[in-house]
C-alpha cells in the first residue's frame, strides 16, 4: 500500500496514465508473489483499484502487453495447436476450473484488434470474478485463442508474442474455436465459459452456435444488455414515472455492433413484455428505437444490412413522415426524434459532440438520459461535464468507464453512474455455478438485470443514481447470483452444486438462497496450516 500511495504523492496533477500503469505493475507483481494478499488489496479497495485492473487501465495494459509481459498467466491456444488442444488442456495444473474468460483479442474494449495482447482483458475480468463474486482464484482460467491479428502495428512489433500471421476466418476460424470448446468441456464438464471482446462479426454467431450445448454466455452482448436495461429502467424511475412507462421511451442508439444490438434486443423484448408479449406488442416496441451506425440512421433502404440490425431498421413510411432519411446523421436524428434516451456503444470518443448534446436539449423528456457506454475513457461518447453543462443539470448520466461526479454549484452534484457489465457478469457466472444450470437462459439473464435494477431505491433514483456504487459490488453480485439461482430452479435448468442437489436448492427461501450464495464465496483469508484444539 505504501508503494501504491507513493505514486499518488508523486502524481501532482492527480492520477494520470503513466501512474495508472505503474500501479498495475505493482499490483501484478504482488499477484505473482502472494495471490491472497493481492485479492485482499483488491476487495478492500475495489473502488480505487477496479480502474487499474479493469477499465480504463486494462486497455492501456493490453495495448502495451508485449512489453509488460514478464511471466505467463492463463492458457494460450493457437491456430498452430489444432489437433492438440484436447491433450494441451490437461497441462493446466488445476483439477477443477469454475470460470474461463476467453477472448480472441479481435475487439478489445473500443481499442480494436490487439491480437494476443488481449489476454489482459480476460485476466482483468477474472480478477473481478474473484473480487466481486468470490470465485476461488485457484479455479479461474484466462484464455487467449490466437488465430493471428490484422493489426499491422501489433504484428510488426519486435516483442509481439503471438502468431505472426493474419487472422484466420471462415470455417478454419470456427474449427479452432470448436476444438477449444470441446477440449475444455471434456476436461471440466461443469466449467462456465464467458466469451469476451470478440469482434461483432463472430460474437453473435458463436453465441448462437454454443449457447444451447454449453454453459457459456457472451458478456458484451448479454451482460451489457442486462446492465443497460437496468439503467434504462432506472432512467424512467428518475423521471418520477413507474417502470411500466418504459415502452413510451424514445431511444436513440449510436452503435449497432454486438453490444448495441444486444441492448436493443433486450430493451425491445422488455417493452414488448410490458405491452402484452404478442406480435402487436413487439411491433409497437420496435418503433421506439432509432439506430445510428457509422453510416448514419439505419432504415429499410440500407444496402447489405447486417441481419442482426434488420429488425431495428426504420420503415420508409416512418422516416418519410418524420422528415428523416437513410443515413441521416446523429444530430439530425436527435433533433427530429427529441429522444428520452441517447445511448452510445459506438467506440467513438466524443461522438456526442456539442451539436448532438445541444440537439438533446429539445428532448421531450423531463429528464433526458445519456449513456456514454464505450470504453476505455477516451472512447466515451461524451464526458459527464459536457453532458451536464450543455444539456442541463437535470440529465441522468452513465458512462462505461469511471468518471467523477460533477459539481453543479450551490452544493449540488451531477451524478456520474458507471454503466458497465461488471455489475452483472460476476453474478451471472456465480449464479450459474451455484445452481448447476446446464445452460444460461434468457430468463436467467433477465432475472439478473431486474435484480440490478431493483437494487437502487426510490430516494437514490430520484437523485439520478441508476447504478450502485462499485464499493458494494460484492453485495450486488451476491443478490444477482441468488436471483440467477432462483430463476434456474424456476426454469428447471438447475442440477445443483456439490452437496446441494436441485431438490434441496428448491427448499431454500429468499434469505436462505442469499446465505447459500454468501457461504460459497471465497474470501482472501490465509488458510489454516496448523490446526490446534482450542
Ligand atoms: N459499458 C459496457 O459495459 C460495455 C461497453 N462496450 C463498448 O461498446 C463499444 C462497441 O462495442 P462493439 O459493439 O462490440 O463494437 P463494434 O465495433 O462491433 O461496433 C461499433 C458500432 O459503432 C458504429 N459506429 C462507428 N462509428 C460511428 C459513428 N460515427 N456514429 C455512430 N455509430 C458509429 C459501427 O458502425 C458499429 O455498428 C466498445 O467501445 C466497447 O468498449 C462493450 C460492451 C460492454
Ligand atoms: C466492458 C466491456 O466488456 C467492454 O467494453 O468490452
Ligand atoms: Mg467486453
Amino acid at each position: 500500500m505504501v508503494d501504491l500511495r507513493r505514486l499518488e504523492v508523486k502524481a501532482r496533477d492527480g492520477p494520470s496514465d503513466p501512474y495508472a500503469l505503474a500501479k498495475w505493475r505493482i499490483l501484478n507483481r504482488l499477484h505473482d508473489r502472494n495471490e491472497t494478499m493481492y485479492y485482499k488489496v483488491l476487495v478492500d479497495n475495489i473502488e480505487e483499484y477496479a480502474p487499474i485492473v479493469y477499465t480504463p487501465t486494462v486497455g492501456l495494459v493490453c495495448q502495451n502487453y508485449s512489453g509488460l509481459f514478464r511471466r505467463p498467466r492463463g492458457m494460450y491456444f493457437s491456430a498452430a495447436d489444432r489437433g492438440e488442444m484436447m491433450s494441451m488442456v490437461y497441462n493446466w495444473p488445476a483439477d477443477q476450473v469454475d470460470m474461463i474468460v476467453v477472448t480472441d483479442g479481435s475487439r478489445i474494449l473500443g481499442l480494436g484488434d490487439l491480437g494476443i495482447q488481449g489476454i489482459g482483458i480476460a485476466i482483468g475480468k477474472l480478477d473481478l470474478y474473484v473480487a466481486a463474486a468470490g470465485i476461488n482464484p485457484q479455479r479461474i482460467l484466462p484464455v487467449m485463442i490466437d488465430v493471428g491479428t490484422n493489426n499491422e502495428n501489433v504484428l510488426n512489433h519486435p516483442l509481439y508474442l503471438g502468431l505472426k500471421q493474419h487472422r484466420l476466418d471462415g470455417e478454419e476460424y470456427l474449427s479452432v474455436i470448436d476444438e477449444f470448446m470441446e477440449a475444455v468441456f471434456t476436461r471440466w464438464p461443469n466449467v462456465i465459459v464467458q466469451f469476451e471482446d470478440f469482434q461483432s462479426k463472430w460474437a453473435s454467431k458463436l453465441l448462437q452456435r454454443y449457447r444451447n450445448t454449453y454453459r457459456m454466455f457472451n458478456d458484451d452482448i448479454q451482460g451489457t444488455a442486462g446492465v443497460a436495461l437496468a439503467g434504462l429502467l432506472g432512467a424512467v424511475r428518475a423521471q418520477g414515472k413507474p417502470t411500466v412507462d418504459f415502452p413510451k421511451q424514445k431511444i436513440v442508439v449510436a452503435g449497432a455492433g454486438s453490444a448495441g444490438i444486444g441492448v436493443l434486443n433486450a430493451a425491445r423484448t422488455t417493452m414488448a413484455r410490458m405491452l402484452g408479449n404478442n406480435e402487436a406488442a413487439f411491433e409497437s416496441a420496435r418503433s421506439q428505437f432509432w439506430v445510428v451506425d457509422a453510416m448514419g440512421l439505419i432504415t429499410e433502404e440500407r444496402k447489405n444490412i447486417d441481419p442482426d440490425a434488420l429488425p431495428f431498421a426504420r420503415r420508409l413510411d416512418e422516416v418519410n413522415f418524420q422528415g428523416l432519411k437513410e443515413g441521416a446523421s446523429l444530430v439530425e436524428v436527435v433533433k427530429t426524434v427529441k429522444p428520452d434516451v441517447l445511448l452510445g456503444l459506438s467506440a467513438v470518443g466524443g461522438l456526442f459532440s456539442e451539436k448532438v448534446l445541444e440537439a438533446l436539449k429539445e428532448s421531450t423528456s423531463t429528464r433526458p438520459a445519456i449513456f456514454a457506454m464505450s470504453n476505455p475513457t477516451k472512447n466515451a461518447e461524451c464526458t459527464p461535464q459536457q453532458a451536464f453543462s450543455i444539456v442541463g443539470d437535470h440529465v441522468v448520466f452513465a458512462s462505461g468507464s469511471p468518471f467523477g461526479d460533477v459539481e453543479l454549484g450551490n452544493g449540488r452534484v451531477g451524478r456520474c453512474n458507471q454503466g458497465n457489465n461488471m455489475y452483472l457478469f460476476p453474478g451471472v457466472g456465480l449464479g450459474t455455478l451455484l445452481s448447476g444450470a446446464r445452460v444460461i437462459s434468457d430468463g436467467m439473464l433477465q432475472a439478473a438485470a431486474e435484480c440490478l435494477a431493483n437494487y437502487i431505491n426510490e430516494e437514490e433514483v430520484l437523485k439520478g443514481i441508476i447504478y450502485p456504487s462499485i464499493s458494494s459490488i460484492r453485495d450486488i453480485t451476491k443478490e444477482v447470483a441468488a436471483a440467477v439461482v432462483r430463476e434456474a430452479l424456476k426454469e428447471d435448468l438447475a442440477e445443483g452444486y456439490r452437496h446441494m442437489d436441485a431438490r434441496q436448492l428448491q427448499k431454500l427461501n429468499h434469505e436462505e438462497t442469499l446465505q447459500y450464495v454468501k457461504h460459497n464465496m471465497w474470501s482472501p483469508v490465509y488458510p489454516n496450516l496448523v490446526y490446534r484444539k482450542i
